[in-house]
């Protein structure tokens, strides 16, 4: 069984991710692809806006119903500095036979040289890298053990991010169909990112 991880802060999950996940998922072959909410994001300075708790509601509204998609609390469970690393070595003991895929948008990719362990990380999985809007993928910049291990894929860009929403509910504009109905519903109706 081929699994895509999709991690991220999704401080909130918008549509962004959820047309990164159905390109990749698509272009991949992967039977599932695996949402994970990080507990705290090692290379983000400070802490998330929402809780944890709240992040993980939403990624759970965002796949309900999606026959591919699936929410993991395993980081969050796990607490503290969410490295990759750990999360897969974990996947792979709870979960053996599955082949793993990480999903990865330019900006995090252009930074994967500085990722902990991360040779060893090329190791026990492939990736699926996608542009984003202001993200070109910088190929220089990539380790040379990535090469092998790394696909491009092309993926309709949507210029969208967690802080543009979170600035777009503290001026007051709206977020509706930036992110998922039920996700937006669960903002507006616990005051997220108001102030
Ligand atoms: N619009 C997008 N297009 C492609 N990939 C994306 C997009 N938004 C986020 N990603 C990717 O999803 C993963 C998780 O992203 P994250 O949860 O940090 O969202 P973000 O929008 O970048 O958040 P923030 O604006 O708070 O930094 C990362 O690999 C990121 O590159
Ligand atoms: O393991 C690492 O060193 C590492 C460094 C940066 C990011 N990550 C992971 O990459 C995913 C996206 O990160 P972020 O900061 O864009 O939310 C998320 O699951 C992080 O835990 C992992």
């Amino acid at each position: 069984m081929q699994v895509g991880i999709m991690g991220g802060t999704f401080d909130p999950i918008h549509i962004g991710h959820m047309v990164a996940a159905e390109t990749a998922r698509e272009a991949g072959g992967l039977d599932e692809v695996w949402f994970i909410p990080s507990a705290m994001p090692p290379l983000k300075n400070g802490e998330p806006s929402a809780s944890g708790e709240q992040r993980l509601e939403m990624v759970y509204r965002a796949v309900d119903f999606q026959p591919y998609f699936r929410a993991m609390d395993i980081e969050l469970e796990r607490g503290g500095v969410s490295y990759s690393i750990d999360t897969v070595r974990e996947l792979q003991a709870l979960y053996p036979g599955r082949a793993f895929t990480y999903i990865i948008g330019a900006d995090r990719l252009n930074d994967l040289g500085s990722w902990r362990r991360v040779e060893e990380l090329a190791e026990l999985v492939s990736f699926i890298g996608l542009e984003r809007p202001g993200h070109l993928i910088d190929a220089a910049s990539l380790p040379s053990f990535i090469s092998g291990k790394l696909r491009i894929v092309q993926m309709p860009q949507l210029d969208v991010s967690s802080t543009d929403i979170r600035g777009r509910r503290a001026a007051g504009r709206s977020i509706r169909f930036l992110v998922p109905d039920k996700v937006y519903s669960f903002i507006i109706r616990n005051h997220l990112y108001e102030t």
